[in-house]
């Protein structure tokens, strides 16, 4: 097992060689694959929230160290489809774990090992020539006992590179999961520039901060039926210090619209108030956000429609 900055120093000290590649985390919804990328990134570039399957795109961070360059995949959660959309992100999923170079397992700590992550491994040992490391997410949930056990339970479930736990909310061996990833990476040049955090364009990563208010305390059966288009983005004529953001919300039924809306208009207000503040955040600009919402029927079984909306075959 690597150990991390140990008393040999880093690999570049040591001369060793700069280490480049793709990693992915896989794991069933909710068991903290955004939040531990966030960890390693050490920015905010994925959404998270405490629903299931809030990430739909394969969004990047970028860990730059100056022994190596750890490019993460971040994953939908992995799942048996049910609509169309959901195989779709089954098919995006099954093609990303042979592209990269190591694979991420997440099961949470506090929650025994279920069906799901059954499934999962079970899909893992498939795909026999990437490298799998289990990371056993949330320790700070679970006392030590039940921590230990799931670790045995999870060297059950399949054959792992390495097995390592982690609490990306408390930062507890959250260095240690980059270093393990990062071991398995082949030698190779960076290939992204130095401070990159995500290839993401601008306009995807704001439209899923708007998803991400929208979805901010809305009933169980809204989030999978929301998605969010940013139509124009562009800076305020004559101002440098303005950014226009016109955007989409779509719903799949005209009930789901007067969710999203409010009496007089008061949820959409408040959802359009917290997305304009985390794209300010985005952008270093101010934000004049302007948030329409529009019903696609049914659009996550209408293939037409999942391509307008950007998930495409
Ligand atoms: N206490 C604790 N909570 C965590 C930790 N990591 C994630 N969470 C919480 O668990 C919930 C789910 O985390 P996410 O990172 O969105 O999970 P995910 O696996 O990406 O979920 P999907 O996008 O649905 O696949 C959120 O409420 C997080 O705040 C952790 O280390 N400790």
């Amino acid at each position: 097992m690597t150990t991390p900055g140990g008393p040999e120093g880093t690999a570049a000290e040591r001369g060793a060689a700069f280490r480049s590649g793709f990693a992915c985390f896989v794991g069933r919804p909710n068991v903290g694959k955004s939040t531990l990328m966030n960890a390693l990134v050490g920015t905010k570039v994925a959404i998270t929230s405490d629903r299931p399957q809030t990430t739909r795109r394969a969004i990047r961070g970028i860990v730059h160290r100056p022994d190596a360059q750890l490019v993460i995949v971040d994953t939908p959660g992995l799942h048996k489809p049910r609509t169309l959309l959901g195989e779709r992100l089954d098919s995006l999923v099954r093609s990303t774990l042979t592209e990269v170079d190591v694979i991420g397992f997440c099961v949470p700590a506090d929650q025994p090992i279920g069906p799901g992550d059954r499934f999962i491994a079970r899909e893992l040992a498939n795909v026999k020539r990437t490298p799998v490391v289990a990371i056993v997410t949330k320790t700070d949930l679970a006392d030590p006992e039940t921590i230990a056990r799931q670790l045995l339970a999870v060297q059950e479930l399949g054959d792992f590179a390495e097995i390592v736990p982690c609490s990306a909310d408390r930062g507890f061996q959250v260095d240690l999961v980059a270093d393990l990833l990062i071991s398995r990476l082949p030698e190779g040049v960076a290939l992204y520039p130095e401070g990159d955090l995500t290839d993401e364009p601008e306009q995807v990563l704001v439209a899923e901060l708007v998803r991400e208010a929208a979805l901010e305390g809305v009933r169980d059966e809204l989030p999978h039926s929301i998605a969010v288009v940013v139509e124009e983005m562009a800076p305020r004529e004559g101002r440098d210090d303005l950014v226009d953001v016109y955007a989409h919300l779509y719903v799949e039924r005209p009930s789901q619209k007067g969710i999203i809306i409010g009496h007089k208009g008061a949820r959409l207000k408040e959802v359009g108030a917290r997305a304009r503040r985390q794209i300010e955040a985005l952008l270093g600009t101010k934000v004049y956000l302007d948030l329409r919402v529009k019903v696609a029927k049914d659009w996550q079984r209408d293939p037409k429609q999942l391509r307008r909306l950007g998930f495409y075959d």
